[in-house]
């Protein structure tokens, strides 16, 4: 019999996480035919551990429910593994950029319905340094300040929450400075913030990166720099517009590995948790995921 995990943050979702659970595991049982483990989360890791266990036991799926940490967590399990199996994701968290970028419903009684979906889309993923990720990677004075959005923050105001962080930040001014070397050359300067987005939802904004595709085997790398008052600005509704690249004071590429340095400490935010201090090490590991999308989603399915 097909093996499924669920991998659960009952903290999650407003309480409403084991309400969902239950539906999460009949429709598994019942309409898809799994034999179902669940495994509650209590503490930091865990969801790792559990999923490195779905591994080793080589489980066909596990089922992250939670917010995005709960799912970063979870994808780590996956690093260097040989059996890596299918991902499910009902999103409960408050930004959930990951199910934004993949069409997964936000409204968890619909992503619930979607694990019954037959279609699959392989997912790009990438390392940074012991870690992997699945969405995004910031560093900089920036984002640093970006870790200490809240999660009352992010559910009162979402995406606008790492907006107005930000926009504090920006007008102090404080920079760090960056050596950046890529596929095509190095950019040295002094930055606020560098951006590697593997999906085209980062912090809730769609529109960061809108050319990024979550299987195009590329990193998309933005490097904010001479940021003052009014180009901050400027460089929010460049953001809102989804032109953030075309920004005169933003350099933009693509890449499949990239390294950051500087000669001051300088910390990172991996997929909107607080991540390592540089330096860094990012590649693409491309289609590294199989996971399971609306039968209406977009194309590049098997
Ligand atoms: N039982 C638990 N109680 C409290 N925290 C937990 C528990 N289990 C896991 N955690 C930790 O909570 C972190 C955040 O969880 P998650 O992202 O699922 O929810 P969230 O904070 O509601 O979502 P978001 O980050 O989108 O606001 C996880 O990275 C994990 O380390």
């Amino acid at each position: 019999m097909k093996q499924a995990m669920i991998i659960i943050n009952p903290s999650s979702g407003k309480e409403l996480a084991l309400e969902y659970l239950r539906k999460v595991e009949d429709i598994l049982r019942e309409e898809a035919g799994y034999d179902v483990v669940v495994n509650e989360t209590t503490k930091e890791l865990d969801a790792t551990n559990f999923c490195i266990d779905a591994c080793k036991q080589e489980f066909d799926l596990v089922v992250s429910i939670g917010g995005d940490g709960t799912l970063h967590e979870t994808i780590n399990g996956l690093l260097d593994q040989k059996h890596r199996p299918k991902l499910g994701v009902v999103p409960l968290g408050t930004v959930n950029d990951f199910a934004r970028a993949l069409h997964i419903p936000l409204d968890p009684e619909q992503a619930i319905h979607t694990l019954t979906s037959s279609r699959l889309r392989r997912v790009d993923m990438a390392r940074i340094n012991d870690q992997l990720f699945a969405n995004v990677v910031a560093a900089g004075s920036l984002a640093d300040a970006l870790s200490s959005v809240t999660s009352e923050d992010k559910s009162k105001f979402g995406a606008f929450a790492y907006f107005r962080e930000g926009a504090k930040e920006l007008l102090g001014s404080s920079v760090s400075p960056l050596s950046i070397t890529h596929d095509g050359g190095t950019w040295e300067g002094d930055a606020p913030i560098f951006i590697a987005a593997l999906t085209n939802s980062v912090g809730g904004f769609e529109n960061l990166a809108p050319d990024a595709e979550v299987d195009d085997g590329l990193l998309h790398c933005f490097i904010l720099h001479d940021l003052n008052f009014f180009n901050t600005l400027t460089a929010g509704v460049s953001l809102l517009l989804g032109n953030l690249k075309g920004h005169k004071d933003v350099e933009y590429f693509t890449t499949k590995r990239v390294s950051v340095t500087s000669t001051e400490p300088v910390k990172t935010n991996v997929d909107g948790e607080p991540g390592p201090a540089l330096p860094i090490e990012l590649h693409i590991l491309p289609s590294h995921v199989q996971v399971i999308v609306p039968e209406d989603a977009e194309p590049e399915d098997e």
